[in-house]
């Protein structure tokens, strides 16, 4: 052993993050770029000190809430693609458990974050200590364990000299490209504060070397003759191809083979709607052209997806008994879904290879993939016009509301305004180059398929955890990692409601947010499920006890928190806003009032719900008898 240097548990730990880098194409950077911080007794005498005596390099930033700091740092990590991390430290107890969501929510979108909860005395000797629950059939429970389920890796760090190996195992883990996710580290709250020798060697600089796995020549082989075995291929754009950064190698193969190109969620953006062969988002939120194009392929190429119920319409979205699958993904996990071919490799890397053994290889798409796209194309249309009436209206949403309710939901929020008319007029309104965030409720499909993107990059959907409370606290990482851009939450009065309080952290610290309030007074989406499926509508339309439609002022409650605000229930009026907003220097939220039933449904899409199988009402036996028929079309597994 080498010199030794005398530090605390937290001390060290702040030492060795500042000295992690990641090597990523030959670049190299620094990996961990801050701290998020709520201090509570368990962690502001350790990792607070800590901070406080040197930081380093890292940013410190204090947070609201330990789940919104969380998803902050996780939108941080996603806008970066995984190549740089925020840390977030939480108090014992209660600031644990609000990390929990955050944790699942990382570990579904597969995002790298690393949680230092501050855990119960290593010694006992308080026991038990503020906010030590004492659970009766092991003293050694801690709220800490309720994170273990849903971290990447999880560790309590007990004495001084544990730091060592347990950083090195989890700076491994938040490396890979593979099984990227949360790393938990709980440090006992005195163990924070104990010092130690460490050796001086644990402190050198260290560089993390995110290779492109390649494909093997068989894996090759394989998949460049089932491709040439298909008559139409479809190429189905994931998350692990944006993180790759296979732009231009997908747009090159797409053009090449003339093979349509359609996208999940996560990969939305990875190649612009510009782009001639892209038929746009697929699946339960999918365009009419996607849906059109998945159903008629003889062949996915699934690039960096997980397959989701909702990119495979709950496994409906193709016809299983023609259609076979070529899964190119890092995770070997992901590559066995749907029976397919297996290349498990860099998304980059592998098109890049296979474009090379296709020479003379066209799909039979022909004139197909332009017809298709001018189709829904003119469909967006369509819906970016949609204007109210008093009588007669035909919402998207059909068969829920009658106009007397539509009518009273008018009167009450004092809107005529359809929500897809004011997501497209935002669309129109913002530079394209900014950073458009969102995660749950109804948005996340009017989104998928109406948000044209002209600059690659500018998406962010967390729609692994599609969790309320996300969009605010995502826009302030968002927006530290692209500070240079306009970012915008686009977000439900649900999910603001659930959590919007890293608004304040946005203020605080001066960087610009946007909030795109929609309030449709309700659980919009999730009424649209239970109406859709035979039930009334009950508990998700947000009616005070005398029954009348809430009309909340949102604008004003940012307002107070400082926040430059408008009221727009116009498309006229939101665009000005926008434009009015790009010139504030503080972050802004425009209050939109939207009439409910107005988002975007249908085109060929299936979700399988679980609608009760017994049941006094027609309706859901109608809805489960429905559900049964789907089911015989799907794929089992
Ligand atoms: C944390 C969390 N709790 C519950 C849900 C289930 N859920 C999904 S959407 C939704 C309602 C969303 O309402 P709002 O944000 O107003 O969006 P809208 O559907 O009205 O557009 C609920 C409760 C969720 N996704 N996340
Ligand atoms: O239950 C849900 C229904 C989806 O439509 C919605 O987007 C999502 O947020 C959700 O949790
Ligand atoms: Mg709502």
């Amino acid at each position: 052993m080498g010199q030794t240097v005398r530090l605390t548990t937290a001390q060290a730990l702040i030492k060795f993050l500042n000295q992690q880098y990641i090597s990523f194409d030959g670049e190299e950077t620094p990996f961990v770029e801050g701290v998020f911080t709520v201090f509570g007794h368990g962690n502001v005498l350790g990792i607070g000190q800590a901070l406080e005596q040197d930081p380093g390099h890292l940013k410190v930033f204090q947070g609201k809430n330990e789940q919104g700091m969380a998803h902050s740092a996780i939108a941080y990590a996603k806008e970066k693609l995984r190549r740089s991390i925020y840390a977030v430290t939480a108090s014992s107890g209660p600031g644990s458990a609000n990390l929990v969501t955050a944790a699942a929510t990382a570990l579904a979108n597969n995002l790298p974050v690393l949680l230092l909860p501050a855990d119960t005395f290593a010694s006992r000797q308080p026991d038990p200590v503020l906010q030590q629950f004492e659970q009766e059939y092991s003293f050694a429970v801690t709220t800490n364990d309720a994170l273990k389920p849903v971290s990447r890796y999880w560790d309590r760090i007990t004495r001084p000299e544990q730091l060592m190996s347990s950083l090195l195992r989890a700076f491994e883990v938040l490396t890979d490209p593979a099984r990227s996710g949360p790393a938990t580290i709980c440090i006992c709250q005195d163990t924070e504060g104990e010092a130690f020798d460490y050796d001086e060697g644990f402190f050198r600089k260290r560089v993390h070397y995110m290779d492109r796995l390649q494909p093997s020549e068989r894996e090759l082989d394989a998949a460049a003759q089932l491709i040439r075995a298909s008559r139409k291929p479809l190429l189905l754009v994931g998350g692990g191809a944006k993180y790759s950064g296979a732009r231009e190698e997908l747009i090159a193969f797409s053009q090449a083979y003339n093979i349509p190109l359609v996208e999940t969620h996560a990969g939305k953006s990875t190649v612009e709607y510009t782009f001639a062969n892209h038929l746009g988002g697929t699946g339960v939120l999918g365009t009419s052209a996607a849906n059109a194009a998945a159903r008629e392929a003889d062949l996915v190429i699934g690039i960096g997806t997980r397959y989701t119920d909702f990119t495979t319409s709950s496994k409906t979205a193709f016809d299983f008994d023609k259609t076979s699958f070529l899964n190119i993904n890092v995770s070997r996990m992901q590559t066995y879904k749907l029976e397919g071919l297996s290349v498990v490799a860099d998304a980059k890397a592998s098109i890049a290879a296979l474009h090379e053994r296709l020479g003379g290889y066209e799909s039979e798409f022909g004139a197909r993939i332009a017809e298709l796209k001018s189709a829904w194309d003119a469909e967006r249309n369509r819906l970016g016009g949609i204007s109210f009436e008093r009588e007669g209206f035909d919402p998207e949403i059909k068969g829920h509301f009658a106009q007397e309710t539509l009518n009273e939901y008018a009167d009450a929020l004092g809107t005529e305004l359809a929500q897809t008319t004011a997501l497209i007029a935002i669309n129109e309104a913002v530079s394209p180059d900014s950073i458009v965030i969102s995660s749950a409720g109804s948005l996340p499909g009017d989104l998928q398929r109406l948000w044209n993107v002209k600059v690659p990059n500018t998406y962010h959907l967390e729609y692994g955890y599609s969790c309320m409370g996300y969009e605010v606290a995502g826009a302030l990482g968002a927006r530290l990692a692209k500070p240079d851009r306009e970012v915008y939450a686009i977000v439900g009065d649900g999910s603001f409601l659930m959590l919007h309080s890293e608004l304040v952290t946005a203020l605080q610290t001066g960087n610009k947010i946007n909030i795109m309030l929609f309030d449709n007074s309700g659980f919009g989406c999730i009424n649209n499920l239970q109406m859709g499926n035979g039930g009334g509508s009950f508990q998700c339309e947000f009616r005070d006890h005398r029954g009348a439609i809430m009309n909340i002022d949102y604008a004003k409650i940012a307002e107070g928190y400082g926040a430059k605000v408008y009221r727009a229930n116009t498309a006229e009026e939101v665009q000005a806003a926008i434009e009015d907003a790009k010139r504030q220097d503080v972050s802004t939220l425009i209050e939109m009032k939207v009439l409910p039933k107005t988002m975007s449904e249908g085109y060929d899409n299936w979700w399988n719900v679980g609608v009760a199988e017994v049941s006094g009402s027609e309706a859901v036996q109608a809805a489960y008898a429905r559900r049964a028929e789907m089911l015989k079309t799907a794929k089992q597994y």
